[in-house]
C-alpha cells in the first residue's frame, strides 16, 4: 500500500531529505511539505511538484509525518499537529536534542515516534542517519524510517540514549570537514597557491582520503602512518597539530556539540 509522506518544516534538512526521496523513487504525489512562508511553499512546488499544505491537513492526511522544524520550533508544531495526529499515523522526528518523550507527551497516546538525525550528505545519496525508537515504534516503525532514510545513504540503529553523541558526530559531522577544508585552503593561499586551486587540492585530498578510509578496510592509523615518511613533510605538520592540541579540541568540540544536544532537550533551546 502507498504511503503518503509529509514533511513539516522544510527547511534546509528537510528539503535535502525530500530532494533524495524524490531521487529514490518516491512519487511526487505521494509527498507533502508544510512551510511557514508562502514563497518558500511556491518554491518546493516549482521544484518538486509536491503539494504545499498546512500543518493540520498534513496531519490529517499523511500516513507518515516527518518533524524538521528547529527544535525551539517543536512545542509550536506539535501544539497545533495534537488535535490532529491519531496513533495509526507514525511521526518521525529529525530535531537535535528533542526525545521522543518529549512529543510522545503531546500527543494522542500511544502515536508512535521514530527520532532519527540524519545529516546533509543526503543530498548526494551519502547521508548517515541514526535511527531510534520511541515507547511504541515498533519494528515495522523503524524499517519504514530505515526505507525512507536508507534511499539517501546509510542508516544505522542506535538506542535513544546515544542519539546525543550521534548527533555530535554524525548530525554536526559534515560541517566538522567543511571547517578543516576552509582552514587548509587558507593555509594554501598562505604557501602562495591561487584560492581556486588551493581549494581543488585539498578537496581532491579529502575525497581520496575519504574513500580510502571507507573501501580499504584499514585503520586511519595505518593510513596516516603510509603518508608519514621519515624525517619528511607529513611528520613535520603532524607535530604541529599535536603542539597546537588538535586532538584535544576536536574531543572538547564534539563533548560541546552533545552538550548543546542534550540542552536542547527542552524544545526551548
Ligand atoms: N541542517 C542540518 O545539517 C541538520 C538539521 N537537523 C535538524 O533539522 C531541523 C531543521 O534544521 P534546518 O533544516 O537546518 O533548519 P531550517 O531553519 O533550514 O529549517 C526549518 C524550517 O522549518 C520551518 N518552520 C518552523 N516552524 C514551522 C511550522 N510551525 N510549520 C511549518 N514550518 C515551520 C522554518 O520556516 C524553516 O524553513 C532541526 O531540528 C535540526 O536539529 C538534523 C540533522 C542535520
Ligand atoms: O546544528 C544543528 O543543531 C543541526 C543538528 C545537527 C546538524 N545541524
Amino acid at each position: 500500500m502507498t504511503q503518503t509522506v509529509a514533511v513539516l518544516g522544510t527547511g534546509k534538512i528537510g528539503e535535502a531529505l525530500l530532494s533524495g526521496m524524490i531521487r529514490a523513487g518516491w512519487r511526487a504525489g505521494d509527498l507533502l511539505v508544510t512551510t511557514r512562508r508562502a514563497e518558500r511553499a511556491e518554491k518546493l512546488r516549482t521544484r518538486y511538484g509536491v503539494e504545499a499544505v498546512t500543518n493540520a491537513e498534513a496531519a490529517k492526511s499523511a500516513d507518515i509525518l516527518i518533524l524538521a522544524v528547529k527544535p525551539q520550533d517543536m512545542g509550536t508544531l506539535l501544539d497545533e499537529l495534537a488535535p490532529h495526529v491519531t496513533s495509526d499515523r507514525l511521526v518521525i522526528s529529525a530535531a537535535a536534542g528533542i526525545t521522543t518523550a518529549f512529543i510522545e507527551d503531546r500527543l494522542a497516546e500511544r502515536t508512535p515516534v521514530v527520532r532519527v538525525m540524519p545529516n546533509t550528505p543526503v543530498l548526494v545519496d551519502e547521508g548517515m542517519s541514526v535511527i531510534s525508537a520511541g515507547s511504541h515504534a515498533t519494528p515495522d516503525h523503524l524499517a519504514l524510517a530505515d526505507t525512507i532514510f536508507g534511499g539517501v545513504g546509510k542508516t544505522v540503529r542506535v538506542p535513544e540514549s546515544q542519539q546525543d553523541a550521534a548527533t555530535a558526530l554524525s548530525g554536526s559531522g559534515p560541517a566538522y570537514f567543511y571547517f578543516l577544508v576552509e582552514a587548509m585552503t587558507d593555509a594554501g593561499i598562505l604557501l602562495g597557491l591561487p584560492r581556486a586551486q588551493a581549494h581543488e587540492l585539498i578537496v581532491q585530498a579529502a575525497i581520496g582520503a575519504a574513500v580510502m578510509l571507507r573501501d580499504s578496510g584499514e585503520h586511519p592509523v595505518k593510513l596516516r602512518e603510509a603518508v608519514t615518511s621519515p624525517a619528511g613533510t607529513t611528520i613535520s605538520a603532524i607535530r604541529e597539530l599535536e603542539n597546537h592540541g588538535v586532538r584535544a579540541a576536536l574531543i572538547a568540540a564534539l563533548e560541546a556539540a552533545r552538550d548543546r544536544s542534550r540542552e536542547l532537550a527542552s524544545g526551548n533551546g
